[in-house]
């Protein structure tokens, strides 16, 4: 490769500029992590999505840890026209030469060389002198700027380092050719103003620290990734080495969202801005949930799906009279559509009022206690309280009613590779039995087409989710299942330890209620079966 191909890209020289750089790790700290490993399809698929993020810099992967992770580095670098394309090597020839092979066709490109420099990790792991870690590191930078001319040092464990001796690592990482100098706090162990002092300490001590980039990679064992990132920048910093949805080693590196989103809605304080497009945060997020099989916890900060969601009374009061009595930011800014007031036993008159009218029900105050009454005893059963349930509430009608349908059969057969068949007895409330039977796309299609066969009731399904309910061999799955069916969308679950069984429930939940609420006449009585 050619060290000079891509000076456009270059970092020096460009030390003032009140810009935080986004170096996205998804791909190497975040599936370095047990559960996170995507292959070259999936990293190349989430290498777009990041480039359309407007991330800097994306380290791509570690070429020497397997062939397929080379493969992957090569494939994003040759794609990838926009940001820089980084990979990982430890301080080994075999390493940095993998490094800058994989790296070649990159029209921006960074070589990230690391080496150990805690006493613990010295001593333990490397088995190496203060001096010999100084020598080793400045001799693969030194020959990873052959093969580019970005290099990026990182000493590893950073955090736990004798100050005074990072400060002489950094000076020769930096003579030696480093462009940034990456302070890691590898094991998520340090503190907001530890991390702000330290920064601030080696950005005055380091000898040419105006010639490098200053650089935070933080870990969360402690809870304290994202603030410690933030630290950093305050103090100077200007790149966050960070992952989508925080994924990364242990309990994860410091989430990218959680970092553009905290500089950009305290944009006053910190006085830095990124480069990304926060409008592309959410759907990038669901992406890796969707490439990994890992979803992010409800509470996650910004693209949980709690981040926008509100049920007690008092919020969704606050929340109907002004939007920022309880949001710091619009789900709108990050992509997500729109706040949620949810219904459950925390809300209130309010919200509820406001979610009946919406639905086209007026109730006038003498007629409020008793619908709110009825709402509260079933909000303390259920979770979540549905349009489905208010509007029966609404229409003084019993929101727990099961029925008129019953399953009393179902068969399924499929076979690999080929289609499905279902075939289901219902009983009515009626008083008749109808049986059908039906081939689909697998057996869940096949089970849903023969309900829709035996009551006569059509279901666009538009959403479809199962999932463990309990654990162990004989788990209970539910199945839960959204549908178009008159221009509204109803829904159903079902628990079976059969999830084809329990689709079947969710799906019978979903025609009974559609015919509780908008009584129409059975075929079974049509048919006078
Ligand atoms: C903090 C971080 O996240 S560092 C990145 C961690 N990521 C990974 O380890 C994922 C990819 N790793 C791998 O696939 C493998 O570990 C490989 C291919 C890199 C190396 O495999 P192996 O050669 O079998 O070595 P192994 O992983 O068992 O041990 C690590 C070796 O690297 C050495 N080492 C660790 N860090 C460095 C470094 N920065 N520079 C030079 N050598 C290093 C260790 O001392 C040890 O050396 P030894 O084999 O001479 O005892
Ligand atoms: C390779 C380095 C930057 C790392 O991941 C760490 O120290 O956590
Ligand atoms: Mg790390």
């Amino acid at each position: 490769m050619n060290p000079d191909h891509n000076n456009e890209n270059s970092d020096v020289g460009d030390v003032a500029a009140e810009r935080v750089r986004i170096f996205d790790t998804t791909l190497r700290d975040g599936e370095q992590a047990p559960g996170f490993s995507m292959d070259r399809r999936a990293k190349l698929r989430m290498a777009h999505a990041l480039e359309a993020l407007g991330v800097d810099i994306i380290e791509a992967g570690f070429p020497s840890a397997s062939p397929d992770d080379f493969a992957s580095v090569s494939e994003i670098a040759r794609v990838l026209r926009g940001p820089t394309v980084c990979g990982l090597a430890r301080c080994h020839d075999n390493d940095i030469d993998a490094c800058g092979r994989a790296l070649e066709a990159a029209r921006h490109a960074r070589i990230h060389v690391f080496l150990s420099t805690s006493p613990l990790h010295r001593e333990h792991k490397l088995n190496m002198s203060k001096q010999q870690v100084i020598d080793t590191a400045c001799a693969a930078i030194e020959r990873a700027k052959k093969l580019c001319h970005e290099v990026e040092f990182s000493a590893e464990d950073a955090m736990r380092t004798e100050p005074e001796y990072l400060v002489e690592v950094f000076s020769a990482a930096i003579a030696a050719g480093a462009t940034t100098v990456n302070v890691p706090d590898t094991v998520g162990y340090t503190t907001p103003v530890e991390m702000a002092e330290r920064i601030t300490y080696l950005r005055q001590h380091v000898r040419g620290a105006d010639r490098a980039i200053f650089s935070t990679h933080c870990h969360d064992d402690l809870g304290m990734a994202v603030a410690n990132s933030l630290a950093g920048v305050a103090a100077g910093a200007r790149q966050v080495e960070c992952t989508i949805n925080g994924i990364g080693e242990r309990a994860g590196n410091a989430s990218m969202e959680e970092v553009v989103m905290a500089l950009r809605v305290r944009g006053a304080f910190f006085g830095v801005d990124t480069g990304i497009d926060a409008r592309k945060l959410y759907p990038t997020s669901r992406l890796l949930t969707q490439l990994t099989g890992q979803p992010v916890a409800r509470n996650k900060a910004v693209v949980g799906d709690n981040a926008f969601a509100h049920e007690s009374g008092i919020h969704q009061h606050g929340m109907l009279k002004h939007r920022g009595t309880y949001e710091i930011m619009r789900p709108q800014d990050v992509g997500m559509g729109e706040t949620r007031l949810v219904l459950g036993k925390h809300s209130g008159r309010h919200a509820l009022r406001q979610r009946l009218q919406s639905l086209g029900h007026e109730v006038d105050e003498a007629a409020m206690d008793n619908v709110f009454a009825r709402f509260k005893a079933l909000a303390d059963k259920k979770r979540e309280v549905h349009d489905q349930d208010l509007e029966a509430i609404a229409l003084g009608m019993d929101p727990e009613a099961t029925g008129p349908w019953r399953i009393v059969q179902l068969n399924t057969n499929s076979h690999l590779g080929g289609s499905a068949s279902a075939s289901v007895k219902l009983t009515h409330d009626s008083g008749h039995e109808v049986g059908e039977a039906a081939i689909g796309d697998g057996p869940v299609d096949a089970v849903l087409r023969a309900i829709e066969r035996a009551t006569g009731t059509a279901l666009d399904v538009t959403q479809f989710q199962v999932r463990a309910v309990s654990e162990g061999g004989d788990a209970q799955g539910q199945a839960q299942l959204t549908a178009r069916h008159a221009e509204r969308d109803w829904r159903g679950s079902g628990v079976s330890t059969d999830i084809i069984e329990a689709t079947a429930h969710a799906a019978l939940a979903i025609v009974n209620r559609i015919e509780r609420q908008q009584p129409v006449t059975p075929r079974a009585a049509v048919a006078g079966l």
